[in-house]
């Protein structure tokens, strides 16, 4: 089994919001026992008495990981963040004190794809309603207002890993896919890039939002451009909940522009599952409404969970960034017989060099060495002969702009 720099049962896992068991187990069956785990995410007073002695810490979208987070947690080695979405993060935070932040960017895409399919059927056959007025006594047998998915357009917003999915399997429907993206993205199957948003909304009958959030979609859909959808069109969003101006919405729907929506993400999402859900558009009967579980399914928190720990294990034993949100990447081999430096440092002119520079003055014979930067923070490994690496760290702690050191032995 690898070592790292410290006794692996000394290094503190800190898991939240019932990240999937196969974390705990995959952690557990590479030595890491010391784990803290939390099935739902903490109080801002409780995360930050959490996380001052953890070293490692597990998150799904809904705990916030702030500048005030990172200045409390002065032993955290890295960050994973076990589902897409990394905007709950302050990643400049992390990169500051040379922490990467993983995710796993795949393993739930299916699975939202999926719903939103399903959401578009039972939206154009108007269920909600029907479905509601069936528990209640009522019957409403009638074709009024249902329509086949076949044939009508699906307007995709962010045609990514998510929206690229959908469009497969709408297209499998007979669905005819239009989509719009910031950046030129190619056609899957007989799909077209649209160059406006604008005119995405006037033609779709089913728009369907799959953009991360950023400063460029954070109320994206506000009053504007939900007048701009057809009447009696239908909004399905299982992004982000800044993405649409729920207020804005719910109106739209009141009056009867729109027909129906599905959402799944909010701009506030209750921290468990025994907080009341508050929203405009709680008792409208044409909304369906899930609690963000697009991408909660056995398989893929399962998937993720290995995923996810698989990346934080790899880093923590030896020292591989790959696949991190706002790290340098760096992929390594393993280091049997030697010690390996990890030197995080700002990325200013000379930090190599002068790290060569003294362990060669410290007598150091380098075994091998690797370096990545990106704007701001630069990530050097050094493999050393192993009697030398404590004398070696220490000469490598005195480089001007150093963040931080490791040694795994
Ligand atoms: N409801 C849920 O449980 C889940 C929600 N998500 C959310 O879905 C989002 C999308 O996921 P992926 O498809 O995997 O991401 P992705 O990164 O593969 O695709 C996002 C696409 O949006 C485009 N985009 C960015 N800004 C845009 C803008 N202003 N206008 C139009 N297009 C824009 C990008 O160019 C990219 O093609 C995630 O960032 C996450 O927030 C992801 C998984 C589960
Ligand atoms: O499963 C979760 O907690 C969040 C899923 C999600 O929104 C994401 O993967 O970005």
């Amino acid at each position: 089994m690898a070592k790292t720099s410290l006794d692996k049962s000394k290094i503190k896992i800190l898991l939240l919001e019932g990240v999937h068991p196969s974390a705990v187990e995959h952690f557990k069956a590479n030595g890491y026992t010391n784990i803290e785990y939390h099935a739902k995410s903490l109080s801002e007073e409780a995360l930050l008495e959490a996380v001052k002695d953890a070293h490692f810490i597990g998150i799904r979208s809904r705990t916030h990981l702030t500048e005030a987070v990172f200045a409390a947690a002065s032993k955290l080695v890295a960050v994973g963040c076990f589902c897409i979405g990394t905007n709950q993060v302050d990643l400049q935070a992390a990169l500051a004190r040379g922490i990467p932040v993983f995710n796993a960017p795949y393993s739930n895409t299916r699975s939202v794809a999926e719903l939103v399919l399903a959401e578009a059927i039972m939206l154009m056959r108007g269920i909600p309603h029907k479905s509601q007025v069936c528990h209640q006594g009522g019957w409403i047998k009638s074709a009024n207002g249902s329509y086949e998915v076949r044939g009508k357009k699906l307007g995709i917003i962010g045609y990514g890993n998510i929206g690229s999915q959908l469009s497969v399997l709408a297209e499998s429907l007979g669905m005819e896919v239009l989509y719009y993206d910031v950046i030129s993205k190619l056609p899957l199957g007989n799909a077209r890039q649209l160059d406006s948003l604008e005119e995405l909304l006037a033609i779709s009958d089913v728009v369907s939002l799959h953009v991360p959030e950023t400063h460029s979609t954070k109320w994206m859909m506000a009053k504007a451009q939900i007048s701009q959808m057809k009447q009696g069109a239908h909004l399905i969003n299982a992004s982000r909940g800044t993405v649409v101006v729920i207020e804005d919405l719910a109106e739209a729907l009141e009056s009867g522009h729109l027909a129906g929506a599905a959402i799944d993400v909010f701009p506030v999402e209750p921290r468990g599952n025994d907080d009341e859900f508050i929203s405009p558009l709680r008792g409208l009967d044409n909304v369906i409404l899930t609690p963000h579980i697009g991408g909660s399914t056995m398989e893929a928190q399962e998937n993720i969970g290995k995923e996810v720990s698989e990346k934080l294990i790899r880093y923590s034993d030896n020292g591989t960034s790959t696949f991190s949100v706002n790290f340098p990447e760096v992929a390594l081999p393993s280091h049997p017989e030697k010690h390996r430096l990890l030197h995080i440092h700002q990325n200013i002119p000379g930090v190599l060099s002068e790290i060569n520079r003294v362990l060669s003055e410290n007598g150091i014979n380098i075994s091998g060495q690797y370096l990545q930067t990106n704007e701001k923070v630069g990530y050097v490994v050094v493999d050393v002969d192993k009697e030398y690496s404590q004398q070696a760290l220490e000469a490598m702690k005195q480089v001007k702009g150093t963040i931080r050191t490791r040694v795994l032995f």
